[in-house]
């Protein structure tokens, strides 16, 4: 399924924090290759010890992200196990998660937050033609290879993250904690993860990335997250209304109305040529 890295080819060279249940470091990968020996950065996640026995979710994780390739699937090298150690290797991705990068203050313009949009439903679409379920789409996963420069016109580029250990294996508590992200249907039925539930963690997402990574429904309590679905509530629009519409159409509670990739992809084209674009080059950054 996917490559065993030995740990004692792996370094680890700076703490990054913390994942959910995992911990991340900057680390390099030593490799002989033609009697030659290759460095390589690689970004180390670390299986917490107290989820262990999550360990084989956790490699479900990596091996479903090692056994497809395309350019916004992040890389991964395989998996090394050192006694209590599980550990990822994965690509290094230079500016890290799109969360962070976002609420560093970054002012991005409106077309580049479209372009990390339809780089995601790419990758989301190439997932649905091969009938794989994610199941953790979130701007924390989203990760970001290159800022794109908007004075020289060069476009961002993002890579879509492992989803990490599946919410079927993790308490009630963590899917309540993930509403907004997590579909409604996955609260009643956590083992049946859908293509759909992509699409509403896709809206969630989308929601993320244009209020500068400011998480929606920040701070609230479970028990208020959990009433949010309950009264069928839905994330405060956007101002553009056209956005504002695939968000919701992406976040609608019957599975089925979510729209196909190819709408999502389509709809976002024509949101890209909107003169909406043109009149909020550069949003002023509202914190
Ligand atoms: N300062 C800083 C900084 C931090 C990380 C990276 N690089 C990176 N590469 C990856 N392959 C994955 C991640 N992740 C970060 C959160 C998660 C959770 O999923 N992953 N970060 C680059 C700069």
């Amino acid at each position: 399924q996917f490559h065993m890295i030995k740990y004692e080819d792996l370094t680890s060279v700076k703490s990054l924090g913390q994942g959910s249940f995992t911990r991340i470091f900057k680390g390099c990968k030593t490799d002989i290759r033609d009697g030659e020996k290759h460095l390589t950065e690689v970004l180390l996640k670390e299986l917490d010890v107290a989820h262990k026995n999550c360990w084989e979710s956790f490699f479900e994780a990596a091996s479903l992200m090692s056994q497809i390739s395309h350019k916004h699937l992040l890389h991964v090298y395989g998996i090394s196990v050192h006694g209590v150690k599980n550990i990822m290797v994965q690509e290094f991705v230079k500016y890290g998660a799109l969360d962070l990068y976002l609420k560093r203050g970054r002012s991005v313009s409106v077309s580049w937050k479209l372009d990390v949009a339809k780089q995601l439903a790419s990758a989301l679409n190439f997932l649905e033609e091969k009938n794989i379920v994610h199941g953790n789409i979130c701007a924390k996963n989203l990760l970001l290879a290159r800022e794109g420069d908007p004075s020289q016109g060069s476009s961002p580029f993002v890579k879509l993250s492992d989803p990490g250990i599946s919410v079927a294996m993790l308490g009630k508590d963590v899917i309540l904690d993930r509403i907004p992200w997590v579909a409604p249907e996955v609260l009643e039925f956590p083992d049946n993860l859908t293509l759909e539930c992509d699409k509403w963690s896709f809206g969630a997402t989308v929601w993320e990335i244009f209020n500068n990574g400011n998480a929606p429904l920040r701070g609230w309590v479970l028990e208020r997250k959990r009433r949010f679905y309950e009264s069928f509530q839905q994330l405060p629009p956007s101002q553009w209304t056209e956005l504002a519409d695939l968000i919701s159409q992406c976040m609608d509670y019957q599975a089925a109305f979510r729209p196909s990739c190819r709408s999502i992809i389509r709809q976002l084209n024509s949101l890209i040529t909107s003169d909406y674009v043109i009149l909020h080059a550069t949003e002023p950054v509202t914190q």
